[in-house]
């Protein structure tokens, strides 16, 4: 039964890639529920299934077996036009930032508005300025992808996921490029989205500092979930 106080949850979720023989599975009996307003990290060695996992809970993979309840709806047999909406509710922060090359910073940023449906374009530019002030870069927002460093294009990768004011973030590896100070800046940031916006983010992420910062630290091994800490205390 979906509630409202979880942005997700999924119930024995499995999930397997191939098939015949060379079929493998990558996620066993996954249950979860992630808190509106929290922020999660998630860590595990490389294939335990962290990607697979962020993949299934963001619509961009078909459920096989299971159920996840995002948002209120169940994913299982979702249609491609469901998917679509509950993708708009979402920010996604992946390692490789796939920005528009020819796309100033400022205008990467505004793309995150667009597939939403924001029209108007004073208020989505003074959106994107602002987000992009947050994040540091309020010099750099006509600066194109090329002259910007590799910290700096994920920090607007970062700003196009967040400026619609998802419902809820999911990262991988989102501050692997950044210096502390810059990192520490970003979690604050979707901290902040928690609290006044009940945003939920869950963050693969391998830096100590930042499990310092989690409400929750999560742990996948070979698939399974095989920890589950709170951090809040
Ligand atoms: N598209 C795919 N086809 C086949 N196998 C896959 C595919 N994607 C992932 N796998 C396998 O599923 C398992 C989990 O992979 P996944 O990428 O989710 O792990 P991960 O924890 O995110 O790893 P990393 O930290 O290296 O990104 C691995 O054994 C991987 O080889």
């Amino acid at each position: 039964m979906p509630d409202e106080d979880f942005s997700i949850q999924a119930s024995a979720l499995n999930h397997w890639f191939g098939t015949g023989e060379a079929r493998k599975q990558a996620l066993f009996d996954i249950d979860l529920r992630i808190k509106r307003g929290s922020f999660v990290v998630m860590v595990g060695a490389s294939g335990s299934g962290k990607t697979t996992l962020l993949t299934l809970l963001g619509c961009l993979r078909e459920i096989q077996d299971g159920s996840v309840i995002l948002l209120g709806k169940e994913l299982r047999h979702a249609t491609p036009a469901q998917n679509v909406r509950l993708r708009r509710r979402l920010g996604f922060i992946f390692q490789a930032h796939n920005l528009h090359e020819s796309l100033t910073a400022r205008q990467n940023v505004l793309m995150g508005l667009q597939v939403k449906g924001h029209i108007d374009k004073t208020a989505s530019d003074r959106a994107a300025a602002h987000v992009l002030g947050l994040l540091g870069l309020a010099d750099r927002l006509d600066y194109l992808p090329a002259n910007l460093s590799g910290g700096q294009k994920q920090r607007v990768a970062i700003g196009r996921a967040i400026v619609g004011n998802p419902d809820v973030v999911l990262a991988d590896e989102p501050t692997a490029a950044l210096d502390w100070d810059t990192a520490a800046n970003v979690v604050d940031l979707l901290k902040r989205l928690g609290q006044a916006r009940g945003t939920s983010t869950l963050m693969v992420t391998h830096d100590n500092r930042i499990l310092d910062r989690a409400d929750r630290v999560l742990t996948l091994e070979d698939g399974r979930l095989v920890g589950d800490e709170d951090r809040r205390a």
